[in-house]
């Protein structure tokens, strides 16, 4: 049986622009695109584990609206179930701590980056 693997995301729009974040080369998927977050830890609701993730990777704090949509990929190593919601930021500016790159970018620009496929 594949392993689960719960995941969130934010889709943190500014001005009609949504914050995209480069993978580094380390890791699964170097040098994807994605939506800034991760694992949803044992027993955290998915709102409470993207407030953390965003703490952590971008070191700022945002409002997480409503869903966006959940999406099922199956990978090599296992499915990853990943939940997108609307973000807004909060307070402070941010600051990568582990990505290498970031990037406002259109609806229509957004299409053309390199996305991990489960974003796609
Ligand atoms: N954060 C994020 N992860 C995604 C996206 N799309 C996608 O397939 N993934 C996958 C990549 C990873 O297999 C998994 C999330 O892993 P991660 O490395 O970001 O999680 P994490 O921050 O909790 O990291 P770690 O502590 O386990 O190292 O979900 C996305 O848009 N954002």
């Amino acid at each position: 049986m594949s392993k689960e693997i719960r995941v969130v995301g934010a889709v943190i729009v500014e001005g009609g622009k949504v914050l995209c974040v480069q993978r580094s080369s380390r890791g699964v998927f170097p040098g994807k695109w994605e939506f800034p977050g991760g694992k949803i830890e044992c027993g955290e609701a998915p709102r409470d584990a993207l407030a953390r993730e965003i703490r952590e990777e971008l070191d700022c704090v945002v409002r997480i609206d409503d869903e966006v949509t959940t999406t099922r990929h199956e990978y090599s190593f296992g499915v990853v179930t990943l939940t997108t919601f609307w973000c807004r930021l909060a307070s402070g500016t941010p600051r990568l701590v582990e990505h290498v790159a970031q990037v406002w970018l259109s609806p229509r620009q957004i299409v053309g980056l390199d996305w991990a496929p489960a974003d796609i």
